[in-house]
């Protein structure tokens, strides 16, 4: 398999070097030069698998040669022997229709541990042929940031810099990622919003010189090994319920576009879906795009769903590839359009194509709370305000009786207790696996959100590459 930017102007990669690489050189994103096929008789067997089995099935033809079958095995294995849940990713039903798939089962309590737990050790494995070292640059609402610290603390020949919006995360999320006293993590706040810090990040891997030095690669969505450990958990629910033999509707919380966007790929995979619902809080911008084709970038509104407090969203670029027929030119100067006007109006036709598989919805603060309240009154489940936002986005759209829909509960609710306490009256306990998390020391840089302030803060700790 090999892998081409959504820009067209950087080189295609194999496997192993796009997982090491992050952002394309040309400042587009990573993405499979063709999609591997499922016949419904592969989606069968997928069938009575378990998570880890499932996943080396899915993944294989993504990595191609760059590892074997049983390398791939014993490393997820190993990923997923963390989470607290024999079935990684476990369904919920809540009523007749609706599923929670819950994928906060890992270390740090939310979906990003699917992935992550897998990426730190394909690093590791991909490093320790190689001599050379890895700066790692992040950007995190919350979720990312505390994930990825677990997953590359301490880790030989790669250190983590990871930048999260000064006072924007919970308190939960803060101390998952500053009480990691590693030496090779790095934890800067940064004076500004998510969207300047992802804007940060993109900017050094645009700095070929900074970038080439200290051999950056990404944690963040743009690392294409991210979204391909994500679309495991959409065959393993939809076979479960019942795919290829009936179709299944995803309601995706939605910020990055990054985990809805590997729905979209299990979809192009063969994988049976009915709708992918694009759930976001008020802050807008793809609810937007996808009903009235306006991607502008407005202002960041904080919310009580504070990983989803995104304009600039990394993985629509992969959809709009697909939608400009994969001619990456073409989306080059579109995107370029975009960076320089902040707006983008998206064409009614791509549009119409768009919604033959997706929908959306946005959800503000009171339906958020709704949605928490109804699902611990009718189901008994206490949800985390980003589920809320899904579930109400899937009761919205409104599918019918005989589409199942699963709507991703994306993190537990204890990492935003102060919220869920204050929907339902009901205080989450953290559970045992995080530790004494209020005991520990912190420690994180305070910065200013300038390229110049993150830059040389790097620069005066990290190991150039070589
Ligand atoms: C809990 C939670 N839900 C939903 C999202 C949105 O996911 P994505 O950015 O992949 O769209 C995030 C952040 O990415 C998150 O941390
Ligand atoms: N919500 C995210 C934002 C970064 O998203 P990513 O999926 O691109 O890493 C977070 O929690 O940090």
């Amino acid at each position: 398999m090999r892998y081409i930017s959504t820009r067209g102007a950087a080189p295609a990669l194999d496997f192993e070097n796009v997982t090491l690489t992050g952002l394309a050189a040309d400042g587009g994103l990573y993405v499979p030069e063709s999609w591997p096929h499922f016949s419904a008789e592969a989606i069968r067997k997928l069938a009575g698998l378990s998570y880890v089995d499932t996943a080396v099935e899915v993944m294989a033809p993504f990595v191609g040669d760059s590892l074997t079958r049983e390398e791939l095995r014993s490393l997820c294995t190993a990923a997923y022997g963390r989470f607290d849940h024999e079935a990684v990713t476990p369904l919920v039903q809540l009523d007749p229709t609706n599923w929670l798939l819950e994928l906060f089962h890992g270390p740090t309590l939310a979906f990003k541990d699917v992935a992550l737990q897998l990426l730190g050790l394909l690093f590791e494995r991909f490093l320790s042929t190689r001599d050379t070292h890895l700066t790692v640059v992040g950007a995190t609402s919350g979720d990312t940031g505390s994930a990825a610290i677990d997953a590359l603390a301490g880790r030989a020949k790669v250190d983590i810099f990871m930048l999260h919006p000064l006072g924007r995360v919970s308190d939960v999320q803060r101390r998952q990622m500053t009480t990691v006293l590693a030496p090779n993590v790095h934890n800067i706040a940064i004076e500004g919003s998510f969207d300047d810090a992802q804007a940060l990040v993109k900017a050094m891997f645009a700095d070929q010189g900074f970038a080439g030095r200290f051999r950056l690669s990404a944690v963040n969505s743009i690392n294409w090994a991210r979204l391909m450990a994500q679309i495991v958990y959409y065959f393993y629910a939809a076979v479960r319920l019942g795919a290829p033999d009936r179709s299944i509707a995803f309601s995706v919380p939605t910020g990055n576009f990054g985990d809805v966007f590997a729905g979209y790929a299990a979809a192009r995979m063969g994988l049976p879906v009915a709708k992918l619902i694009v759930a976001t809080n008020v802050n807008d911008i793809l609810h937007r795009a996808l009903s009235a084709g306006d991607y502008s970038v407005g202002t960041v509104t904080p919310t009580a769903a504070p990983s989803m407090d995104i304009q600039v969203s990394s993985n629509f670029e992969r959809l709009l590839f697909d939608l400009h027929a994969r001619d990456g030119k073409a989306l080059a100067a579109t995107m370029a359009g975009f960076e320089a006007s902040k707006t983008l109006a998206i064409p009614q036709a791509m549009r119409a194509q768009a919604a033959d598989l997706f929908t959306s919805a946005r959800i503000d603060a009171d339906g958020m709370a709704l949605a928490m309240r109804r699902a611990a009154e009718k189901s008994g489940q206490i949800i985390d305000p980003h589920t809320a936002i899904g579930l109400a986005a899937a009761h919205r759209a409104d599918l019918g009786r005989d589409v199942p829909v699963v709507t991703l509960a994306t993190a537990h609710a204890a990492k935003f207790r102060d919220a869920v306490e204050r929907a339902t009256g009901n205080r989450p306990h953290l559970p045992a696996r995080v530790g004494n998390l209020f005991e520990r020391e912190e420690r994180y840089a305070t910065l200013p959100a300038t390229l110049d302030a993150i830059q040389g803060y790097i620069a005066e700790r990290a190991t150039p590459a070589r």
